[in-house]
This record gives structure tokens, C-alpha cells and sequence, in this order.
């Protein structure tokens, strides 16, 4: 049966008003804290919606199963919060797909592994991704069970290409992690697998680019991986990460590439004719540009000198609209009837826009992974280049401004029924582990978020101002009763990563109903709640089989109903 596009009108709430979505990235609830940048800074503005309204700010769950993650214990990020937020369902993630494969082992079975499997006799089988167990991009664990089982299933010459984390995990954990892949390796060695590592880099340096901010960081990879050059060499992976973390700053996210070559110096594992290649990350946002490079025959983005006749495969389809890459070793969510495909089949006019390292989130993954328009006549997505090249502490205020003022005329043209924002700081610099610029990131993105609030003031419109996930609100490594842990020194641990906590969402501006309010009733609402709710405040009411909304519209305006509430 075709989809029934049409939405049904909301019984209270009408149409016409323009509505002003602001994602904060990296914007978390937490306790007042030296370490929570978000109450350090100064933020009047999301201040003033906590204070000012009571019915109108509420918490609502960013992480774990609340956005199709495997566990409670996963931190959010940005792929599901956004999904969530757009899809308005939850969707069985990523990375819990990659578990449930593994663990029946119908990886094996698919197309995606018989595809690669062609080349195990006489070819090597290339595993490219991050090494960590972050949860967020990848997991160790899944790689350990997918060498495994290659080997198990025929793979007899294996070169894994690792990339550092650093910022889903602890800075200097990399070495750690490096190590229990060695133990590994060995031991297939000891089976007879001829397995190595052969590459290696930090992830913002080396490969994990993502929207094509800066294609030299994945030339780095290739070079490394691909034709086994890299101004490092070492006779190991461990030695390697051990060496490059001892110049000082170095920092596992930004490591400088790396070779691992033998006795004579030739490198071990670059990628040939006949091989094998899996990127093993789930998450799309950061593989897509490799992507491109293993799989496009024709690419003008930087000179690959060589480009190998290989059998590619993601561990997930990452673009279903480019259907990239074409094989892959478990099928994405399909993330289906997302609100941006109703509400451009019900005549809303969308203008998106973020700067470029956040520009797909609002778009690409706020519409379920799916790149493009629904309808171009409707939608107009417009990207800010972001600055390129530089770790954003030295630049934290970032494009907030820019991306405000540009949200700020979509409002003001009256050309537009939603105009919709992602507002980097809190997170892009958070996961520096720098709390100054943190802080300032936070007040840029305060800033931001009065200057489209005041826009929406002036058309008599309607805001909702969320977040995707914390970060900024705990900038420091915790023990188990949430005291920062110091070194000898009595310097606390930077946590780079993003957080279990929960994010703020607040609505209001002079279009909204007088009546309309949070329910009291949704104490465990999450992020897939928010779609409905927007849909709400566009005169519409969600279908069905989205997660209820967040808002109720009493016929008494909701002051008179909260004095009412109090008595
Ligand atoms: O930078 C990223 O890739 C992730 C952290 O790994 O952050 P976010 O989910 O906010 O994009
Ligand atoms: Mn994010
Ligand atoms: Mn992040």
C-alpha cells in the first residue's frame, strides 16, 4: 500500500506560524560543576528558557536504547540523536545491528561477506576503521569477532588499518587498545593467519573527514593505506602509537599516519589488485568520503596515484540515496517516513542549515540517511564552510554567528515554514577537552540561539530549542561517585566524549498556543518524541506509528493552568 502522506489537522493547534528548530550539538543537563561548561559559561538565553517557563523546558533522553542503541550504558551522538529527532520512531541502530549479525553469524551468510569472501585465496583482506570501543563510529569487540570469524571463514592474509580515537574514549587509551588487537593478531598468527597491522593515524587527521570538509585528511589515509606511504615508519603498530604519543601535545585523535613496514623496510600492507576491504565503522557520517574514494571510478578530490581493483565493503550501507558503498556486511536501518519526507508532502517549506562539520546532521541525518532534497521546490539546505584544518578550541566560537544570522533571514523572508539549525560549539569544541574555549563555545552558541529567537519574536512565530546529546555539560573523567579523578600532578582527566546525560528541549515564541504545554505524563520521553511535537506546532497531527508528542493544549492559556495546578 503507498504511503498515506497526508497529515491530519491538529484539533488545537493551527497553521501558518513559522517554526524555528535550534540543535544544540554537544548540549547536555547536568549538575552545576566547575567541570560543566554550560553552567560556567554565561548563557542568558538558555537561561531564561529553563527559568522562564516552567511547562515549557523539560529533560528529554539523548542516549542508550531511548535512541536505538544497544544499551543504556551507550553515550549518544550525533547519527541517532538526529535520526531520532527526524524520525520521530526508534530504529534499531547501527551498531546494535552489527551485534545481532555477529552474534548469529549471519554476516556470513549475506551478500556483502560472500562478495569480499572471493578474494580470500589469493588476495588480502583489508579491515580499515577506529579502534576503540567508543560505541560510537565502532567497537573493538565487533572487529575481534569479525577477524575471527574471516579467518574461520577462509580469510587467510588480514591487514587491519587502524585509526586513534581520543575523543569517544580517553586520550592515551589508544596504546591500550593497540595492544589487545596485537594479542589478537598473534594469536591468529599462531593459527596460521598471516594477520597485521599495517597502518595506522589519528582519526581527525587521518581518514575520518566527514561532508568534505577537508579532503587532505583522507589523502593522508589513502597514502597510508592504499600505496603504504606515511612520513612514519615503524616495525609495529605498537611502537608506533607508543613513539608518536611522546612528542609533546600529541593527542591520539590528531596521531600523524603511519606505516608499518618489515626488516627492509618495505611497508607490509598497502592495498592491491585482487584484495579484499571492509571499513568496519557502522556509522556513516565519517566513511562516507573513504567511501567515495575505494568505490568511485571516477574522483577528482585529491590524486589517489593508484587505484586499486579491489572487492569493497562497508559493515553498513552508509548513503541509501547514493547507495554507498554498492556491498556491505549488514543492511542499515531503514529509516522510513522520517517528518522531513511528511512535511514536505503536506506544502511545510524547509530551510536547513548548519556549518559544514554539522551540516549533514541537519539534513543527511535528520532525514534519516538519506542524502538530497524530498522536494527541491520546498526545501532549501545551506551550508556554512567551516574552518578547516584547525582543532576548533583554537577557534571556538566557530560559525554560530554566521549560521544565526542565516537562519535569521530564512525567518525574516517569510519564504520558509520551518527553519531548522545545528549549532556546533557545545560539542565540535567540547570534544577538545578544552574547558576555556568550551566555555566560549557555549556562550557563541547562546548568542545564536537569541539571535534566531529574537527573529522568530518578530514574525510571531514558534521555537523549539533542543540538543542531540550532551557533551559540553562534563568535561571531566569521573569516578564511580562522580568525583573528576586527578593524576599525580592534581590535573583532572579531560573527558572528550560525549555523555549519558539528558538534553534540554524548550518551546515558545509568540505563535504558540497560549494553551499549549508539556505533558506531565511522558516522564521517559526521548529525543524520538520531538518530531511529533514539531509536527504538532505545525498545525498537523503525527501519525500513528510515531512516538507520542511531547505537548498537550489546554483551552485556559498555560499560566492561568500552572497558577491552577499550584492551588
Ligand atoms: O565527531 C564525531 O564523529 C562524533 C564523536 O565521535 O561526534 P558527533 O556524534 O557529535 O558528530
Ligand atoms: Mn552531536
Ligand atoms: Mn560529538
Amino acid at each position: 500500500m503507498a504511503t498515506p502522506w497526508k497529515l491530519a489537522d491538529h484539533p488545537r493547534l493551527g497553521k501558518g506560524k513559522v517554526v524555528g528548530v535550534v540543535v544544540l550539538d554537544g548540549w547536555g543537563e547536568a549538575p552545576p560543576d566547575p567541570f560543566n561548561c554550560i553552567h560556567v559559561a554565561d548563557t542568558p538565553t538558555m537561561d531564561a528558557l529553563k527559568k522562564g517557563a516552567p511547562e515549557r523546558w523539560r529533560l528529554i533522553k539523548a542516549h542508550g536504547t531511548a535512541v536505538g542503541l544497544p544499551t543504556d550504558d551507550d553515550m549518544g551522538n550525533s547519527e541517532v540523536g538526529h535520526n531520532a529527532l527526524g524520525a520521530g520512531q526508534i530504529y534499531a541502530q547501527g551498531a546494535k545491528l552489527v551485534d545481532l549479525a555477529l552474534a548469529s553469524g549471519k554476516i556470513y551468510e549475506g551478500e556483502g561477506f560472500k562478495y569480499i569472501q572471493q578474494s580470500f585465496e589469493t588476495g588480502t583482506l583489508h579491515l580499515i576503521g577506529l579502534l576503540s570501543d567508543g560505541g560510537v563510529h565502532s567497537r573493538i569487540d565487533q572487529l575481534q569477532l569479525l577477524l575471527k570469524g574471516a579467518s574461520e571463514h577462509g580469510a587467510k592474509r588480514i591487514r587491519v588499518h587502524i585509526l586513534t580515537d581520543g575523543r569517544d574514549v580517553l586520550d592515551g587509551s589508544s596504546v591500550a587498545f593497540v595492544e589487545t588487537l596485537e594479542n589478537d593478531l598473534a594469536k591468529l598468527r599462531e593459527k596460521g593467519v598471516d594477520a597485521r597491522v599495517a597502518s595506522g593515524g589519528g582519526r581527525m587527521y587521518v581518514t575520518m573527514d566527514r561532508y568534505e570538509n577537508d579532503w587532505q585528511v583522507l589523502k593522508r589515509g589513502w597514502d597510508a593505506q592504499v600505496l603504504g606511504e606515511a612520513p612514519h615508519k615503524f616495525q609495529n603498530a605498537l611502537d608506533a602509537v607508543k613513539t608518536l604519543r611522546e612528542v609533546p601535545k600529541a593527542n591520539d585523535q590528531y596521531l600523524p599516519p603511519f606505516v608499518v613496514v618489515d626488516e627492509s623496510g618495505k611497508p607490509v600492507g598497502p592495498i592491491m589488485d585482487g584484495d579484499a576491504v571492509v571499513t568496519f565503522n557502522f556509522r556513516a557520517d565519517r566513511m562516507v568520503m573513504l567511501a567515495k574514494a575505494l568505490e568511485y571510478e571516477t574522483f577528482d578530490k585529491f590524486d589517489r596515484v593508484r587505484f586499486p581493483k579491489i572487492r569493497y565493503a562497508g559493515m553498513l550501507q552508509y548513503d541509501g540515496e547514493l547507495k554507498l558503498p554498492s556491498h556491505y556486511l549488514v543492511a542499515p536501518p531503514e529509516i522510513e517516513r522520517t517528518s522531513g519526507e511528511y512535511l514536505a508532502h503536506n506544502g511545510i517549506r524547509t530551510y536547513a542549515c548548519s556549518e559544514t562539520v554539522k551540516f549533514g546532521h541537519v539534513t543527511f541525518f535528520w532525514n534519516g540517511n538519506r542524502s538530497g532534497y524530498f522536494n527541491p521546490n520546498l526545501e532549501n539546505y545551506e551550508e556554512i564552510p567551516s574552518d578547516s584544518g584547525i582543532p576548533f578550541n583554537e577557534q571556538p566560537k566557530m560559525k554560530a554567528m554566521e549560521v544565526a544570522e542565516k537562519a535569521k533571514d530564512a525567518i525574516l523572508s517569510g519564504k520558509y515554514d520551518q527553519v531548522r539549525v545545528n549549532i556546533p560549539n557545545g560539542d565540535m569544541v567540547g570534544h577538545t577537552g578544552d574547558l576555556e574555549a568550551t566555555i566560549i563555545g557555549c556562550m557563541a552558541a547562546d548568542e545564536a540561539v537569541k539571535i534566531i529567537l529574537d527573529a522568530i519574536e518578530q514574525v510571531g512565530g514558534i521555537f523549539v530549542v533542543t540538543a542531540d546529546h550532551g557533551n559540553a555539560e562534563d568535561m571531566a573523567k569521573r569516578d564511580k561517585s562522580r568525583k573528576p579523578i586527578r593524576d599525580k600532578n592534581g590535573n583532572v582527566q579531560p573527558l572528550t566524549s560525549h555523555t549519558l546525560n539528558p538534553v534540554p528541549i524548550a518551546i515558545g515564541g509568540p505563535g504558540l498556543a497560549s494553551g499549549a504545554r508539556f505533558r506531565k505524563d511522558l516522564t521517559d520521553a526521548g529525543l524520538a518524541n520531538v518530531a511529533a511535537t514539531v509536527m504538532n506546532l505545525h498545525g498537523f497531527e503525527a501519525p500513528d506509528h510515531y512516538e507520542p508528542t511531547l505537548i498537550e493544549v489546554s483551552a485556559a492559556p498555560y499560566l492561568s493552568a500552572s497558577s491552577a495546578d499550584r492551588t
